[in-house]
C-alpha cells in the first residue's frame, strides 16, 4: 500500500433523484486522524458509508487501502477497516455478550456464530476493553450497557482486527459531560499513538473534536466547504458558511470551541 488510505475523486451519490454528496475530492495519508464537520443532513455519514465500503458511489472512483472500489472483494476489504455507528450497535443482537461482540469484530460480522476464536484472539479483545475503560463489562450484556459504554465497546470492537483504517460516526453523541470527556481523553490517547490506524471522526460539534485530530472536511449540502490542516480549516469563516450562521470559533488548550457570533 501506498501512503493515501482512502482516495476519492469525483465521487457522487444520488439516491432517489436527491445528491447526497456532490463531486468530492478528497485524499487521506497514512497516519491522519481527519475529522469530518457539518450541519444535520450535510452528506457526513453517507461519505463515511463510502470510506467504509458499505455504500457504492454514482459516479467518481474510491480507493480504500490501496484497493479501487468495483475492482476488489470488498469482504476481504472490510476486515482492514474499523467502522463504529449507530447502524453497527442497531444490529447487535439483543443477547450478545461484550465480550463477543468484540471478538467478532475480527471478521467485521455481528452475531457470534460458530467461528473459532484463540487465546490470542480473547487476550487482545481483553486488553482493548481495558484500555478504553470496560475491564468490568466483559461478561454483560451489550443491550444493558449506558450509551457512553456503548460507544467504548464499539470502539474496542473496530479495533479488533488491528484496522489499518479507523472510521468513526458521531462516537461522542447522546454522551453526558463526563462520558464525552472520558471518551475525547481516549480517543486523543489514540490520536497520540503512531501505531494508531488513519482515523476519520464524523461531528456536528468542533466541542467533539479530541485534541491530536490533523485534519477536517468542512461538508454542506453534499458539498465540501473547506479541507485541509485543522488549523486552517477551522475559521470563523469556514464555519459561518458550513453551518449557515455566523459563528465565533476558538482554540484553547488544544480544544475547539464555536458559539454565534454576537
Ligand atoms: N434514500 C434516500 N433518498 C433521498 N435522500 C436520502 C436518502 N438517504 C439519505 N438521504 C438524505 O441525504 C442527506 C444526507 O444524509 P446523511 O445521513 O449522510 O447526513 P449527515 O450529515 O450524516 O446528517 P446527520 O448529521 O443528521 O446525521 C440527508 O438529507 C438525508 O435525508
Amino acid at each position: 500500500m501506498t501512503g493515501e488510505v482512502l482516495q476519492l475523486h469525483g465521487v457522487g451519490v444520488r439516491r432517489d433523484g436527491a445528491a447526497l454528496l456532490r463531486n468530492i475530492d478528497w485524499t487521506v495519508n497514512e497516519s491522519e486522524r481527519w475529522v469530518i464537520i457539518g450541519p444535520n443532513g450535510a452528506g457526513k455519514t453517507t461519505l463515511l458509508q463510502v470510506a467504509a465500503t458499505t455504500l457504492h458511489p454514482s459516479e467518481g472512483t474510491v480507493s480504500v487501502l490501496g484497493e479501487r472500489l468495483g475492482k476488489t472483494d470488498v469482504f476481504d476489504l472490510r476486515p482492514r477497516i474499523g467502522f463504529t455507528s449507530a447502524a453497527v450497535a442497531e444490529k447487535v443482537p439483543a443477547n450478545e455478550k461484550v465480550i463477543d461482540l468484540v471478538l467478532t469484530g475480527s471478521y467485521a460480522i455481528i452475531g457470534r456464530w460458530k467461528e473459532e476464536y484463540d487465546s490470542t484472539d480473547l487476550t487482545r479483545a481483553v486488553e482493548l476493553l481495558d484500555a478504553l475503560g470496560c475491564a468490568s463489562l466483559i461478561r454483560r450484556r451489550f443491550s444493558t450497557l449506558s450509551e457512553g459504554e456503548r460507544k467504548r465497546v464499539l470502539i474496542a470492537r473496530a479495533l479488533m482486527p488491528d484496522p489499518e483504517l479507523l472510521l468513526l460516526d458521531e462516537p461522542a453523541a447522546g454522551l453526558d459531560l463526563g462520558g464525552r470527556e472520558n471518551l475525547l481523553a481516549r480517543l486523543s490517547r489514540l490520536a497520540d499513538d503512531p501505531m494508531a490506524p488513519s482515523m476519520v471522526l464524523v461531528t456536528h460539534h468542533v466541542e467533539e473534536v479530541p485534541e491530536g485530530f490533523t485534519h477536517a472536511l468542512l461538508i454542506r449540502r453534499g458539498s465540501v466547504i473547506a479541507m485541509g490542516k485543522v488549523d486552517e480549516v477551522f475559521t470563523s469563516r469556514h464555519l459561518t458558511k458550513c453551518f449557515g450562521l455566523p459563528l465565533t470559533v476558538e482554540r484553547q488548550d488544544g480544544r475547539w470551541y464555536a458559539r454565534a457570533t454576537r
